[in-house]
Parts: structure tokens; C-alpha cells; sequence
């Protein structure tokens, strides 16, 4: 599928989008994020794909949405440019397939809050985060607000978002805002190697474990239990869970095909 904002790549079990406006570190427009929508469409509809990454071309994963057609928008046209990101990151937060953000450089308002839509995040230590929409009068309208506060508490969320500062990824490593830090020249290995790891797991597990955790934790403690233990009765009649067991008892490596 040909693209003008963005690249896809599938390799194995693996799609990679990679943002492409590098001039403009990769600055979320309305056709960028209509793009990334239809991407994911594609890699969710694919049973191939076991796992998605969102990355950066250039010296930024996304450094937000763009900040150039700000004046131009009527109120109308603003309401129509926060929600369809909001759509975007919903829809890839509620994947049934798990995704990582690699956050190669600059991840900062709507780009942080796209690698927050995503269940890992992996940065290069070079890499800067924060939410600095206070700079320019606003706030954080792609889930930033709901979402990092979910990830790194309130006070470091609203620390972030108030001051509107930028953190190197080793602070927002120890804040849990991302998995793991490596220097930029290891990043992709490192990410491909997460990925593939995953990418063997059952997809039927893996998509049970997202809908428990991403529905669990907006619910009190006693739903997201029930949950967990109604998507246990779920996974019990999967040929998934019979390949896993089997192949402990037999001592083999087990092949899951999210049946
Ligand atoms: C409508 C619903 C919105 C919903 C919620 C989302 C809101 C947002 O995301 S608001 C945007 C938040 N992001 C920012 O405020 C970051 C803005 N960028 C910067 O502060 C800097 O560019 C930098 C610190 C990230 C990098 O600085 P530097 O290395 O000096 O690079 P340049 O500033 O020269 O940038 C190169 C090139 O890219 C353009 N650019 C950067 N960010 C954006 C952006 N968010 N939107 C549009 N364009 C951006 C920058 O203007 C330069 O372009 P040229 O001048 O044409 O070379």
C-alpha cells in the first residue's frame, strides 16, 4: 500500500509504520493521521501480523501534531483534528494485536501521547519525551492527559504536563514511562528482538491479556478479577492452550496459531 506520510513494512510476523515527515520531525497532520489509521486497519486485519511498531524516520519519533495548521483551524476543523487523532490512538490502544512505540528521538505532545497509546515503549537513550502543549496555551488532546497519568502518576503527569518540560528517556525510564533504554545504534535490534519474542507467544493470549489490563484498569479491582477469571474460562477452549501444555509435557518449544 503506497503511502505519502508514512512507511509500512511487513517482515515475518512483524509490521513497522514509520512516521515520514523528517523535516518536519514527523509533526501529526490530518493526512498522517488518516494514514496511520488506515496502516493499522491493515496490520490488524492481517493474520500474519503478531506485532505492530511505530517508529520515526530522522531525528524524531514525533515531536506532536502539527503545530503549522494551529491558525488555520476553525473550532469546527479542531474539533474534527483532536478527534480523529483521539480515534487513532484509541483504536491502536485497543488493538487486539500488541504494539510498540520505538521512540528513536524527540517523542513529545501528540507523539508522546501515540507512543502512549501503545502497550510497550522502548526509547534510545538519546530520545526526549514531555507533553510542552502548556507553551503554547493549550493542553495535551490525544489522551495525554488520561494516559500518562494512568502510566507515571499524577503528580509526575501533572509535573509534566505544567511545566511542559522535556525528560530524557533514562528519567522517563525510571518513571515507567518507558520499558527500556538503549543507545540509538542498538534500538532497533533491540525492539525487533522484543517484538519477535512476542510474536511466538498465542496471539489468543496475548489479546485476552490486553482487553483484561486496558478494560481492568479503568474498572474496580472486583470487575477486572472477574474479568480476568471469565477470560480464563475463554482461553481454556483455545487450541492455543492445549499446543502450550502439551508442549511443556513434551518437552518441545510450543507453535501457537491464535487458534
Ligand atoms: C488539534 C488537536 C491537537 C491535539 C493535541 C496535540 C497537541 C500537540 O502535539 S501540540 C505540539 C506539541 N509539540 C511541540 O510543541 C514541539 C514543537 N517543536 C519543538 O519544540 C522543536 O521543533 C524541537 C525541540 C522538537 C526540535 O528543535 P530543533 O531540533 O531545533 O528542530 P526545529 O525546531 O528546527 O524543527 C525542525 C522542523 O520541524 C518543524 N516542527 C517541529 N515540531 C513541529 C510541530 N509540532 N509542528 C509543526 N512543525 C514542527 C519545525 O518548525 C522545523 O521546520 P522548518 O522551520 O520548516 O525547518
Amino acid at each position: 500500500m503506497e503511502f505519502e506520510t508514512i512507511e509500512t513494512k511487513k517482515e515475518g510476523n512483524l509490521f513497522w509504520i514509520t512516521l515520514n515527515r523528517p523535516d518536519k520531525l514527523n509533526a501529526l497532520n490530518l493526512k498522517l493521521l488518516e494514514e496511520l489509521e488506515k496502516a493499522v486497519s491493515v496490520a490488524d486485519s492481517d493474520q500474519d501480523v503478531r506485532v505492530i511498531i511505530v517508529t520515526g524516520k530522522g531525528k524524531a519519533f514525533c515531536a506532536g501534531a502539527d503545530i503549522t495548521q494551529f491558525n488555520q483551524l476553525t473550532p469546527l476543523d479542531a474539533w474534527k483534528f483532536s478527534r480523529k487523532g483521539r480515534e487513532v490512538m484509541d483504536k491502536i490502544e485497543n488493538l487486539n494485536k500488541p504494539s510498540i512505540a520505538m521512540i528513536n528521538g524527540y517523542a513529545l505532545g501528540g507523539g508522546l501521547e501515540l507512543a502512549l497509546a501503545c502497550d510497550i515503549r522502548i526509547a534510545a537513550e538519546e530520545a526526549q519525551l514531555g507533553l510542552p502543549e502548556i507553551n503554547l496555551g493549550i493542553y495535551p488532546g490525544y489522551g495525554g492527559t488520561q494516559r500518562l497519568t494512568r502510566t507515571i502518576g499524577k503528580g509526575r503527569a501533572l509535573e509534566l504536563m505544567m511545566t511542559g518540560d522535556r525528560i530524557p528517556a533514562k528519567d522517563a525510564e525510571r518513571f515507567g514511562l518507558v520499558n527500556h533504554t538503549v543507545p540509538l545504534s542498538n534500538l532497533e535490534s533491540e525492539t525487533r528482538k522484543m517484538a519477535e519474542k512476542i510474536s511466538k507467544k498465542s496471539p489468543v493470549a496475548l489479546a485476552l491479556i490486553k482487553e483484561v489490563v486496558n478494560k481492568g484498569i479503568d474498572s474496580p479491582l472486583i470487575s477486572g478479577l472477574s474479568m480476568e477469571s471469565i477470560g480464563w474460562g475463554v482461553i481454556f477452549s483455545t487450541e492455543d492452550k492445549k499446543e502450550g501444555v502439551n508442549a511443556f509435557l513434551e518437552k518441545r518449544e510450543p507453535t501457537f496459531k491464535g487458534k
